[in-house]
């Protein structure tokens, strides 16, 4: 028979050790040196970590598979939207270092899942939040002791609204990118990327997941349903064969715990981006059906030229930075939505499969009918 230790036990096992064998300095080397090993090997395997945007959409179903895996959790959010038992919530911004130390304290690991919400098109808030803030962040980390931060990402900092088919990581960076999220989601890769530095103990990844879906999503149904419902999801942008990745929640929390389990000093995943999707590319169109026709709705049936549409879009779009100070309004097929809707976007994961073994758990089929079962409020006629 064989006994078992879980890491959370070998860091009780190594205070233990450390408590009764007290290492001076000088005199006893190699007591000392088998301790820092094993103060190495307590801190990698340790489970306690934080989720900065823990409260929002993807965050909070992270949190809640890392309790399921034994970990404790702290959440850090400007705001609370839940409680669960075994999470400890602080609420604070992430620009203030002071707030962040607090909640650092004693975690060896970060998700970092926060952002403004890419509708918000708040260039002053994006820089603030995606780059001020992670450089943040990054030093509250290194101040903290923390030695993994997992960043969220995005596969669009590699889009400029033009077709993408199969893309890899090392495609570059949008030159162009469609938007301020866009625009500062890529400074914000850059800036965790190169902080990963083995010497000085922080090790980094970026995952970048694509178009994900799934129950308490506050963007992609909540939208389409809005249009559907003022009767604007009648029109077919293109042709309709343009494909698409659309992840499901839960793979990409797979992937993300994937990366932080992999990440250590000799891994290959060090400072490197990752994709990570359904692996399912899809019409873009009939993905959006599946969702409607779920839901109760008819599927949008008439095609309409993407150049045209865009072209409008584009000039709705003027307008209306032009008139803001007069009248407020926001359009709903904004350039970069139409851009997202006619083209192809979908990215290979093949370095996730290869460096980190990463697998969907929830095929698209699967991951539609268990996102349109939990929006009963949105059913046609509810
Ligand atoms: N939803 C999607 O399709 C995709 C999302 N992502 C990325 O995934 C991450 C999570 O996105 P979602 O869960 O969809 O968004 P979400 O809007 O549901 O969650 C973001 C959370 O960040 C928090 N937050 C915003 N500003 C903050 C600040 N200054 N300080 C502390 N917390 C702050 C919000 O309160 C919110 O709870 C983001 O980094 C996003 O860029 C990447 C690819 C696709
Ligand atoms: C045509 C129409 C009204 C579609 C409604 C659905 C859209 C709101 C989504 C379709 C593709 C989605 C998407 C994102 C947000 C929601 C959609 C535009 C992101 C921009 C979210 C943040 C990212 O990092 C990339 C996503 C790409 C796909």
């Amino acid at each position: 028979s064989s006994v078992r230790l879980s890491p959370n036990s070998l860091a009780t096992l190594f205070r233990f050790l450390k408590e009764i064998f007290p290492v001076s300095s000088s005199s006893n080397r190699r007591n000392a040196f088998r301790i820092s090993s094993l103060e190495s090997f307590s801190a990698w395997s340790s489970k306690r970590c934080a989720v900065i945007g823990g409260s929002g959409f993807l965050g909070r179903h992270l949190v809640e598979k890392l309790l399921g895996k034994g970990y404790t959790v702290s959440v850090f959010d400007i705001r609370q939207s839940y409680e669960l038992p075994g999470v400890t919530f602080h609420q604070g911004d992430l620009c203030d270092k002071q707030a962040l130390l607090t909640a650092l304290q004693g975690v060896s690991l970060v998700f970092h899942c926060a952002s403004p919400a890419p509708a918000s098109d708040d260039k002053a808030l994006f820089q603030r939040v995606n780059i001020q803030g992670t450089h943040t962040v990054l030093q509250a980390c290194t101040e903290a002791g923390v030695q993994k931060v997992v960043l969220t990402s995005s596969a669009s900092v590699v889009f400029e609204g033009t077709d993408i088919k199969d893309g890899r990581e090392d495609l570059p960076y949008a030159k162009k990118p469609i938007d301020y999220y866009t625009e500062t989601k890529i400074e914000q890769e850059k800036l965790v990327l190169k902080a990963c530095d083995k010497e000085k103990g922080l090790l980094t990844v970026a995952i970048r997941p694509h178009g994900i879906f799934g129950p308490r999503d506050p963007q992609l149904v909540p939208i389409l349903v809005d249009t559907a419902r003022r009767g604007n999801m009648k029109f077919i942008i293109g042709d309709g064969s343009n494909l698409v990745d659309f992840t499901f929640v839960d793979n990409v929390v797979h992937g993300l715990i994937l990366s932080a389990e992999s990440l250590r000093p000799e891994s290959p995943i060090c400072g490197k981006a990752y994709h990570i999707t359904n692996d399912e590319p899809v019409r873009f169109w009939d993905f959006m059906s599946d969702i409607l026709v779920g839901l109760g709705y008819a599927a949008p049936r008439y095609n309409l030229p993407y150049t045209l549409v865009y072209g409008l879009a584009l000039l709705l779009w003027l307008l209306s930075l032009l008139l803001c100070p007069l009248v407020a309004f926001k359009p709903t097929f904004t350039p970069m939505r139409v851009a997202l809707a006619g083209k192809h976007h979908f990215y290979s994961c093949s370095r996730a499969k290869q460096d980190m073994g990463y697998k969907p758990v929830v095929g698209l089929k699967d991951g539609i009918r268990r996102t349109v079962e939990s929006y009963p409020h949105l059913r046609h006629g509810a």
